[in-house]
Formats: structure tokens, C-alpha cells, sequence
């Protein structure tokens, strides 16, 4: 059985997006199939897998896996992918609205190719001596440095991700370092256990943390992440954070098929 598959990236953030609207090719539970596809040695290679599939009421659903095979939470860079795959697809024209796992998503495709996504609204941000604990779909912990540059993200990340707290059930770690208009951000994620080049859960969670610490007022936060450029937009209110939009690229890097599962 051959099995069409499409890579896109969004910031250097890549997926395997597999059209399971008229056919289901992979069930929720194959672990080791998506962990196998997801490879960079033996397989396409990926940061995560996701299944485009219809869903009443909605434009399509997204289902979203990590590179260690297993179904998470809500990746922003990905739903920004699987929008413009789907605006490729001519499932709609400019603005859609899909289901994910934490809910509805609307999201817009603008003539330049940027990708808008809503994110959820947040309003439980726990304040540590020196981070920020926040879901925006994810979660994130997120900490301000001022040597992003030098810092071993990789070994900083891995370290908070399988401390005593998070050791169960995971998290992602954002390390932000603000600069003269914006933030520059790293990110370690969890289920692909290792630095990715960027998060966009987590350049979200960045903004928020941002605007808490240092730009109340700021609404627009310009985002620098290693693999490009993003901007997190929300209004900021007494119970929280809503109207959050994610923008960024998303493309289409190459198509190819699946010989056997
Ligand atoms: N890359 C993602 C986040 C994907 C989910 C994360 N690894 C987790 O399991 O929490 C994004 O762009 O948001």
C-alpha cells in the first residue's frame, strides 16, 4: 500500500502531514510506525506527525503525534502547517476553523503565506523566583537568560524537563532573552526530547511571560526563534490572556510516499 505523505516546516519546526479525509492509513495508536516515520535516520524525519481528518462542524481536524510516536497536546507550528496544507488541499479558501485537541482553532492564510492560528486563551500562569509555568495548548516553562547564545539548550532543557516535577508527565522548556524590539527564544521540547528550532506553544508562552515581566502594554511581540521569525499578538485583561494569534510561515518542503508501514 502506498501511503502520499507531505513535509512542511513552520520556522524549522517540520512535520509529515498524511491526508486521512477519504482513507484511514494510521490509527492513533501506532506508536511505532509514527516514531519509525518520524526518524531521521530510518524513516522521513520529522519533529511530529499529524493526521488531517474530517470532523462535523469544522473545516477538518487536526491530530497531532511527537516524533516519540505518542499522541500530545496542541503544537501551534504544526496547526499552522496543516492550515496551509489544507488551504493547498482547497479544503477552504482564507480563513478556516479546525478541531484540535484543546478545541476549536480558527486560523487565516494571508497572501504573503504567513499562517495566523487563534490559540486558546490563558489564564493560569503560575510565577516562580525565576520562571513562568503556563499551558497555552502545551505546557511550557518559561525562563529569561541573558546568554541565550552560549547556553546548551539541550542540556539546560533536559535538565527542568526531567527534574522531580516534570519528570512524569513532561513539559517543554522555553529560554527567552529579550532584545531591543522583541524576544529571542529556545526551545526544548518533550516527546521529541531535544531542541527544536522553534515551538510555537512555546514562543506563545514566551510572549505571554514577556508581557509579564517586562512590556505590560505590549501587544505584539516580534519573535526570534533559530529556525526564523515569528509574532504572537493577544489582549491582555484582568482574568487572563485571549484573542492570542500565532503568526508565521508555513511551507510545503516535499512530497513523497510511503512504500510500507
Ligand atoms: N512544536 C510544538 C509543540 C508540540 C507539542 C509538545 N512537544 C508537547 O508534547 O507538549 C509547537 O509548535 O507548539
Amino acid at each position: 500500500m502506498q501511503i502520499p505523505f507531505f513535509k512542511y516546516q513552520g520556522t524549522g519546526n517540520d512535520f509529515v502531514i498524511i491526508d486521512q479525509r477519504d482513507r484511514q492509513y494510521l490509527q492513533r495508536t501506532d506508536q511505532e510506525i509514527i516514531e519509525r516515520l518520524c526518524d531521521r535516520r530510518f524513516g522521513i524525519g520529522a519533529d511530529g506527525l499529524m493526521l488531517l481528518q474530517q470532523k462535523e462542524g469544522y473545516d477538518f481536524e487536526m491530530v497531532y503525534f511527537n516524533s516519540d510516536g505518542r499522541e500530545s497536546s496542541m503544537c501551534g507550528n504544526g496547526g499552522r502547517c496543516i492550515t496551509a496544507f489544507a488551504h493547498r488541499l482547497g479544503v477552504f479558501s482564507d480563513t478556516c476553523r479546525f478541531w484540535a485537541i484543546d478545541g476549536a482553532h480558527d486560523a487565516v492564510v494571508r497572501e504573503d503565506g504567513w499562517v495566523e492560528l487563534k490559540m486558546i486563551d490563558v489564564q493560569d500562569i503560575e510565577q516562580g523566583s525565576d520562571f513562568y509555568y503556563l499551558n497555552t495548548g502545551s505546557p511550557h516553562y518559561v525562563t529569561f537568560r541573558d546568554d541565550l547564545a552560549d547556553l546548551d539548550v539541550f542540556q539546560a532543557g533536559r535538565a527542568i524537563r526531567y527534574s522531580d516535577r516534570f519528570r512524569a508527565e513532561g513539559t517543554n522548556v522555553n529560554f527567552v532573552q529579550t532584545q531591543e524590539n522583541g524576544i529571542t527564544v529556545a526551545t526544548y521540547e518533550r516527546g521529541v526530547e531535544d531542541e527544536t528550532l522553534s515551538c510555537g506553544t512555546g514562543v506563545t508562552a514566551a510572549a505571554i511571560a514577556y508581557h509579564l515581566q517586562y512590556g505590560k502594554g505590549v501587544d505584539k511581540v516580534p519573535i526570534k526563534v533559530k529556525g526564523g521569525e515569528l509574532e504572537v499578538r493577544f489582549q491582555a485583561g484582568t482574568d487572563g490572556f485571549s484573542e492570542i494569534w500565532l503568526c508565521g510561515p508555513a511551507e510545503l518542503v516535499f512530497t513523497g510516499e510511503i512504500d510500507r508501514l
